[in-house]
């Protein structure tokens, strides 16, 4: 049928002039799908004819129809149209709302974007200037209510008018739309002046005032357009679009009736250009009357769909429907295209598409909906359509925009006697369709057990009393054992027409759900599949909306970051952060933003992330007193980020003590600190358990050789089933230093103090020199292996001289250290006379179960005295590395590595959360 006006050979504009008043269908969906275009009515046709389906025979019968009209059926294949039909004459329908009615500029920028489409035949829809239609109201409403301020009102409304075409029209165009406006304003006045007296105003008299709006808007853009010289006509829509009621609020079009009179119109004013009024309509009766909601929208997909429109285009203020709220996920993107489904899928989730009816007209028609921005034309907009286009099959890709509807209860109704028994959730569903409730989602399990649906919040007492009151009976024998309400619920909907045909969707969103450690209370999938809806508490669903968003959409893998202590690891690993941020957000996805960091007096919080390259100076100047449990709360209570980390880089016990609390809010845990790995067992093994149960994660790798693989290495070979035997090493930076560069030249006191200067040693030195720290490195390994040891289980040499044990500080140490150089030169001069040096190492014995630190000698040529500078070398003999241990060696100590080594679990982290190796 369409191809009948295709493939004239008249050109475009007698083409079309001559399609409209000939073109009848009939019997437009036939069960097979087929199009049928009825030429009996057309008298300049004759005979009949049947198109078939190859390309050929349909071009072929088509030319002929053309050149020797026949009378009869022409059936096509929807699918040949489509692949067939030229675009060049093909009707281009826009629409423009309100907002972009709203001044004569605007209207004019209106005038220059329907200028601006190149298409032969277009059909401009509007809607009143912006607030017209609620003015319009308005004096319905004063008039009934017998308010004569109506008519100081209805001057408004004038002036209005009056102002904007004097604006944008001159010379005749302009008269003659004042004209029009003072004929209308008088009738207007008319009418007012009747429901006023009445007292009441019927549906079609309220109609009649309000649509006016259109009938006015729709003027000044055609005298517009007309005024650069393009043959413009304006269209009162009450002429041709017939609807008829089909329920409270709402109306459907009768396209028949509606082509018949479109027809007629065409045959009398066949311009290229033609504007018409949005959200009028009359019935079969010719009463004015609307299409109530969403008017226009639905104004411009009927009309789409009469004219077989190309393309309908509907204006708007936001760039295209975005992949979840913007003001939500602040990472949303604007989706290039939709299948209608999807947008039917989300403007019931309330985003800002389509109401669903407005689809309906042009899906049946596969006509593409195109929703783009009047303030920003330079981008491209959403296109809605019926496969779209760039669907290129990624599975992340399925999945196209993320909703939420809040302010939900759930109601879950269970118990053994509703198995098998026919009739329970129809009782139960009567119960809420009683009570007037609106269930927004329902979910039963196949064991029948229990069903559950949500309904709004507000609406909830009412559905639990009457479902008590229901199943009294049932509550009462047993057979059901609750109604059980549950509030404060959420829904999370993904939305997708691809998630139908691939598997793993629903999992990656579960993954990423739990990950986020978010619980998910309910589940429901349509057997169409275009829609998951998951309930889950309401605080957590903008972190869940978030954590989903940004698992499918490409964008990053965000991570909030509290950093405790920035001290000398802290501060590093800070400008570590600082220098590479932008690159892993540029190469890896990764988002990574400081939104805390305190230190033991002050402390610093943002929402949204710490400008890094200035943190100690707000540290300093913006910074609030420390407190650690508002810190936390700062962290958890943020709702912005769905993943968190707390990196302590304290050496604080008390700081550790609390990882357990923060792994059961969900934050994640990385730590330099040696602290809660090697203080009581029990604390250990109660934190070991939790990090295993949970998606929560705690990582330690610096706790050991600082930035080396240590924790890794021994973690790889325990988990692929290798046995260790045996671990023994130089664990202390500070000790391996010392020993490294105690040759005789300079006193030991000397070379603590450059140790202790070049960041290696802890904050107070004494736990490097006591062998607490290299005690501790053993106890962690020891664990990590399997042994059930405490710290007090490994015999400890302590090279600090007991007379300086109890120094009060580490200052005062470092002042009195210089005295025992004497004791140490000695030391060291009979090993090197035995041809020895002095090595400090940790070992953990895990064939007897046992750790030890001590001070060795060893020979010159053995590996451990081939270290330099801050080594760590650590052996670890295994079942698998018997004969030659497996050794890492490098420095084990210093701000950069160990810093590097807390940024390369961050990463870990960030990596088990998502974001690409
Ligand atoms: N220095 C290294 O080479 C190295 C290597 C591996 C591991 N580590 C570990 O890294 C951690 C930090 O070492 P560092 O050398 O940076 O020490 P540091 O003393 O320079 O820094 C520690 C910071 O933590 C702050 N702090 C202490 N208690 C706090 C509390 N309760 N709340 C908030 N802040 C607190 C301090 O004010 C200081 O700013 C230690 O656990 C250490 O064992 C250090
Ligand atoms: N003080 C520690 C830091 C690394 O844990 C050392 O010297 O090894
Ligand atoms: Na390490």
């Amino acid at each position: 049928m369409r191809g009948l006006a295709v493939a004239s050979p008249l050109p475009p504009a007698a083409a079309a002039a001559r399609r409209w008043p000939r073109a009848s269908f009939s019997g437009r969906e036939t069960s097979t799908q087929c199009w049928k275009y009825d030429l009996s009515q057309d008298r300049s046709l004759g005979g009949s004819l049947r198109i078939g389906q190859s390309q050929g025979s349909l071009l072929r019968h088509h030319s002929t129809n053309l050149l020797r009209p026949a009378a009869g059926t022409i059936s096509v294949e929807q699918d040949d149209i489509n692949t067939y039909l030229p675009k060049g004459d093909m009707w281009s329908v826009h629409k423009f709302g309100g907002t972009c009615m709203g001044t004569p500029q605007r209207i004019q920028s209106v005038a220059d974007i329907v200028l601006g489409d190149s298409s032969e035949r277009k059909l401009v829809i509007v809607s009143a200037m912006s607030k017209v239609t609620d003015m319009m109201y308005n004096l319905v409403h004063k008039a009934q209510s017998r308010d004569d301020s109506y008519m100081i009102a209805l001057e408004e409304v004038f002036e209005k008018h009056m102002a904007a075409a004097k604006d944008l029209l001159d010379g005749e165009d302009l008269a003659s739309f004042l004209s029009q406006l003072h004929s209308d304003v008088s009738s207007l006045r008319a009418m007012l002046s009747a429901i006023y007296i009445a007292g009441h105003a019927t549906e079609s008299f309220s109609d009649f005032v309000v649509g006016h709006g259109e009938l006015w808007s729709a003027q000044m853009l055609s005298y517009a357009i007309k005024k650069s010289g393009a043959p413009c006509s304006w269209m009162d829509t009450r002429e041709v679009l017939v609807v008829k009621p089909s329920g409270p609020n709402q109306v459907d079009p009768d396209y028949l009736e509606s082509e018949n009179r479109l027809q007629k119109w065409f045959s009398r004013q066949p311009a290229e250009i033609i504007v018409a009024t949005g959200f009028i309509a009359s019935t079969a009766e010719n009463i004015p009357t609307t299409l109530k909601r969403d008017g226009s929208d639905f104004s411009a997909a009927i009309i789409g769909s009469l004219v077989r429109a190309r393309q309908v285009t509907i204006w708007t203020d936001v760039d295209g429907v975005f992949s979840a709220d913007p003001r939500k996920v602040s990472e949303a993107v604007i989706l290039s295209t939709l299948s209608y489904q999807e947008a039917w899928e989300m403007s019931y989730f309330g985003a800002n598409v389509l109401h669903p009816r407005t689809i309906i007209p042009v899906m049946k028609d596969n006509i593409p909906i195109v929703i783009r921005n009047m303030f920003n034309i330079s981008a491209p907009g959403t296109m809605i359509c019926r496969q779209p286009a760039n669907d290129n099959g990624d599975l992340d890709a399925c999945v196209k925009s993320f909703a939420t509807i809040d302010n939900l209860a759930l109601v879950n109704v269970e118990g053994t006697g509703m198995a098998g028994v026919p009739g329970t959730s129809s009782a139960i569903f009567s119960v809420v369709k009683d009570v007037g409730a609106n269930v927004i989602m329902i979910s039963q399990a196949s064991s029948e057990h229990s069903i559950c649906f949500a309904v709004p919040e507000k609406e909830v007492a009412a559905v639990s009393a009457a479902l008590h009151v229901r199943f009294r009976e049932a509550l009462a024998v047993g057979r059901l054992s609750k109604v059980e309400v549950i509030n404060g619920c959420s829904i999370l909907a993904a939305v997708g027409l691809r998630m139908a045909s691939t598997p793993g969707v629903s999992a990656i969103l579960f993954d990423a759900l739990a990950k986020a450690n978010i619980n998910v209370r309910a589940i429901a999938q349509g057997c169409s599949e275009y829609n998951i809806t998951v309930v889950l508490k309401q605080e957590d669903c903008v972190r869940a909306l978030r954590a989903a968003h940004s698992r499918f959409f490409l964008s990053k893998t965000t991570l909030a970051v509290g950093i405790i202590g920035p001290g000398l690891i802290g501060g590093t690993l800070l400008n570590q952060l600082k220098d590479q941020a932008a690159v892993l957000k540029e190469n890896m996805n990764i988002d990574l933003r400081v939104i805390g960091i305190t230190g033991s007096s002050t402390m610093l919080l943002s929402d949204t992330g710490i400008d890094l390259t200035q943190w100690k100076e707000l540290l300093r100047k913006e910074a609030e007193p420390a407190d650690l449990a508002n810190f936390v709360r700062h962290m958890s209570d943020n709702h912005v980020f769905p993943n968190k980390v707390l990196v302590d880089c304290t050496a604080d016990t008390s700081v550790a003590s609390h990882y357990y609390d923060w792994l059961k809010k969900g934050i994640h845990v990385i730590t330099p600190n040696k602290k809660a790995n090697s203080g009581p067992l029990d604390q250990y093994l109660k934190l070991r358990t939790l990090q295993r149960a949970s998606y929560t994660h705690y990582f330690y790798e610096a706790t050991v050789g600082a930035g080396l693989p240590i924790i890794s290495t021994l973690r790889g070979l325990l988990e692929t089933g290798d046995k260790i035997l045996h671990i023994e090493g130089i664990f202390s930076g500070t000790l391996s230093y010392i020993f490294n560069n105690f040759e005789g030249t300079r006193t030991f006191s000397d070379v603590v103090a450059e140790a202790k200067e070049a960041g290696y040693t802890e904050p107070d030195p004494r736990d490097d020199l006591s062998g607490t720290d290299v005690a501790r490195k053993v106890i962690i390994l020891a664990r990590e292996s399997g042994l059930t040891l405490e710290l007090s289980d490994i015999p400890v040499k302590s090279l600090v001289p007991e007379a300086l044990a109890s120094c009060s500080s580490a200052d005062e140490f470092m002042q009195k250290l210089p005295s025992f150089d004497e004791d140490w030169a000695k030391q060291r001069s009979e090993a090197e006379a035995a041809g020895e040096v002095l090595r400090y190492v940790g070992v953990v014995d895990a064939v007897n179960q046992k750790g030890q630190v001590e001070l060795r000698r060893y020979k010159r040529d053995h590996p451990f005295a081939q270290l330099s500078g801050s080594d760590n070398i650590i052996a670890f003999t295994t079942s698998r590395y018997k004969e030659q241990p497996l050794i890492v060696r490098g420095p084990g100590a210093g701000a950069e590595v160990t810093a590097g080594g807390v940024f390369c679990d961050i990463l870990r982290l960030a990596s088990s959360l998502g974001a690409p190796s």
